[in-house]
């Protein structure tokens, strides 16, 4: 592991609290939040917001839980990371849905809790949740709001200390009854304390304008004073010499890499006579891998996507646990009920953000989210809020049939039941058997009816199945949108990795369309997700299917916020509409870091035939560089699809023999079959 990452326990040091270097000023501010931190008790805090690169709010994260976590699959968002959510947030959450679903493998008839679960529920008290009114998922409106509302003030059932940031008025008690009042009068004080923030940002960025005039080559130390010794960058050979010496220390490298971001920030004022930018860039990454425990490899593929001072608050963010969110299943429960269940048995949570009336963030619990009543009876699901976005750009409709290609734990698939209020039918395939026992155990403990469990490999659909209204595949991939939650993503993916993914995503992806019905009456779209942030296996999957189906073409997700997919990225080029895709990232949206695509499946296009009928092109199952390992079925021979071949084998025989052969029946074979998707 990094020294960052080695150095957790300890209080937070200046990088850490301050991802984009302040100045003396404005770290003297952050020290004081950071005290601020070090006396609370080790628990998911609530988000702060500030301003991101682009001018709108985002999130800034100021949980100080530890973030140590056992390394897992990596496939997913939630499901493999018992161990570590534990580790993060301690003995408060023991249990999670998605983690931990053997904490009750069967069949909620077997409880006695299918129909009738009222005795699980709290004392009727009010539990006002405003705009909550219907409880199905809102048709939320692109560039309504570009606000996130992840985050935000936990409701403490104590009322927190008055040296809290939040201010002495808080200390009314909170019950159930101004819960909802109270949550929302903290949601007004965020918005206007993030419209000061602006403000006092702009202040500061025209102070360090000024400041920067006066003393621009004057160095500052890792408290940000001005240091004696001006900053050199190290030659290849110092490089060596300090990898043979076993690497820099700690205070080092967090120097190094503040200068090098302020040199980069301004390269041809600052820079050193003669030294190129990309040896700070290289300088740079390779401090950044050792600092936060990255190989060098991925810390470069990450550091590429974003300008160099976000580079550095994508790493930070990724060493903070995201908060703890749960998924209300409406197939059993209203959220305002189960929020108030749960209040009562000592949890402190909130409604995750208008964007969803289904989330509800947890703050703190006295007892154990993943084994309470509530959640035996499979009224929500320990679910990450970033897995909302795939099933919320899908919205499933009552009674349509439905794929979830690659489906376990099961999140998205009982999301998706209970969108389709048990109509219909959901048909939740995963390739790994092992994995469809805990889907089928969250199936039957969300009560979902609708839902068939199937094991095959993903690209054998539409061969197995086809005619959907619409699909999901929340593809198998290298999870680094989750890094927070499975840090061995930092070590253990290579190139070659990226390259099977992108592969394999590519495979899936045709496979998902071709499943598609074009003549739904009620939807033809395939959502393509990922919970990681890689343009490989994004931007280039979606352009990839774009170019070899042009029968479909990528439409809006309808989701409230997001950052637009690239259209150029390192020299390749997409086609324009690659920009309705959807990136979130960890710090600025405070989720993990995620992709969401939506494709609208049209009729493939009609080609005149030789017989002047007009065919549909029918699309290959793979393509030809995918042919390796293809689930290729042989189906028997047809004759009048040969007849052509043999004929031209025969004319061939007879030429060999010096006989002169019939004419053709049918125009020349090529000597080689090419075929074309296009
Ligand atoms: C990101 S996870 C799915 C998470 C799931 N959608 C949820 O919300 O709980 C990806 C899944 O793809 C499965 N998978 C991997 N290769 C596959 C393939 N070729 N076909 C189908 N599923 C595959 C993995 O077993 C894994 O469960």
């Amino acid at each position: 592991m990094g020294r960052r990452s080695k150095n957790k326990q300890l209080p937070p040091e200046s990088l850490g609290e301050e991802p984009s270097f302040p100045s003396k000023k404005q770290l003297g501010k952050r020290k004081a939040e950071v005290e601020t931190l070090e006396d609370e008790k080790p628990s998911i805090r609530p988000a702060k917001r500030v301003k991101d690169i682009n001018g709108k709010r985002k999130e800034k994260i100021k949980s100080k839980a530890g973030s140590d976590t056992d390394g897992s699959e990596g496939w997913e968002d939630v499901e493999d990371g018992a161990e570590l959510k534990k580790a993060q947030i301690g003995s408060l959450f023991n249990d999670s849905d998605n983690e931990e679903p053997d904490a009750f493998t069967g069949d909620l008839d077997d409880a006695g809790l299918e129909e009738d679960d009222d005795f699980l529920q709290a004392p009727a008290q009010e539990f006002d949740f405003g705009s909550d009114e219907d409880e199905e998922e809102g048709v939320p409106k692109h560039e309504k709001s570009k606000h996130v509302q992840l985050g935000g003030r936990a409701i403490s059932a104590q009322p927190e200390d008055s040296s809290d940031e939040y201010g002495a008025d808080d200390d009314e008690p909170v019950t159930m009854a101004n819960m909802a009042k109270l949550s929302r009068k903290l949601e007004a004080r965020a918005v206007a304390e993030a419209e000061l923030d602006v403000e006092e940002l702009k202040a500061l960025a025209a102070e360090e304008d000024e400041d920067e005039d006066m003393d621009a080559d004057a160095p500052e130390d890792t408290n940000g004073d001005i240091s004696a010794e001006p900053f050199h960058l190290p030659t290849p050979t110092e490089r060596e010499q300090e990898k043979a010496s076993g690497g820099p220390d700690v205070h080092l490298v967090q120097r190094r890499m503040r200068e090098c971001v302020r040199v980069l920030a301004n390269f041809s004022k600052r820079a050193e006579k003669g030294r190129s930018r990309s040896e700070y860039v290289d300088q740079l990454v390779a401090d950044i891998a050792s600092y936060y425990g990255y190989n060098e490899f991925l810390a470069k593929k990450l550091f590429q996507l974003f300008p160099v001072n976000e580079a550095i608050e994508f790493f930070e963010a990724n060493e903070v646990p995201r908060p703890v969110t749960i998924r209300t299943n409406t197939l059993r429960t209203r959220r305002r009920d189960l929020a108030q269940a749960l209040v009562n048995r000592g949890v402190n949570l909130e409604p995750i953000g208008k964007w969803t009336n289904l989330g509800l963030q947890v703050f703190e619990s006295s007892v154990p989210i993943g084994a309470t009543p509530e959640y035996l009876a499979g009224h929500y699901m320990l679910q990450a809020a970033s897995s909302f976005l795939p099933v919320i750009a899908l919205s499933p409709q009552p009674n349509e049939r439905v794929l979830d290609m690659a489906s376990a734990p099961g999140g998205k698939t009982t999301h998706m039941a209970a969108l389709m209020q048990n109509t219909g039918v959901v048909f939740a395939n995963d390739a790994n058997k092992a994995r469809t026992k805990s889907l089928t155990a969250n199936v039957h403990r969300l009560g979902c009816k609708s839902v068939v469990v199937c094991s095959y490999d993903g690209r054998e659909f539409p061969k197995v199945m086809g005619g959907f209204d619409r699909v999901l595949l929340d593809a198998p991939c290298s999870g680094t949108g989750v890094i927070s939650k499975d840090p061995s993503v930092k070590i253990n993916k290579s190139e070659r990795d990226f390259t099977l993914l992108s592969h394999l995503q590519k495979q899936l992806i045709l496979c998902a369309i071709d499943s598609v019905s074009p003549d739904s009456k009620t939807g033809g779209y395939v959502v393509y997700s990922t919970c990681s942030v890689t343009v490989d296996e994004n931007e280039a999957v979606v352009d990839y299917a774009l170019k070899k189906r042009p029968n479909v073409k990528l439409v809006e997700t309808d989701l409230e916020f997001g950052v637009k997919g690239f259209t150029q990225y390192r020299g390749k080029t997409f086609s324009p509409s690659v920009s309705l895709t959807r990136r979130f990232y960890p710090h600025v949206h405070n989720m993990d870091g995620f992709f969401v695509a939506k494709f609208k499946v049209e009729k493939r296009s009609k080609v005149p035939a030789t017989q002047g009928k007009e065919e549909e092109v029918e699309p290959k199952f793979v393509d030809e560089e995918f042919k390796v390992g293809a689930q290729e079925t042989f189906t028997g021979f047809n004759e009048e699809e040969d007849q052509p071949y043999l004929e031209e084998a025969k004319r061939k025989r007879m030429k060999a023999k010096g006989l002169r052969p019939p004419p053709r029946t049918k125009p020349a074979m090529p000597s080689k079959t090419v075929e074309t998707t296009a």
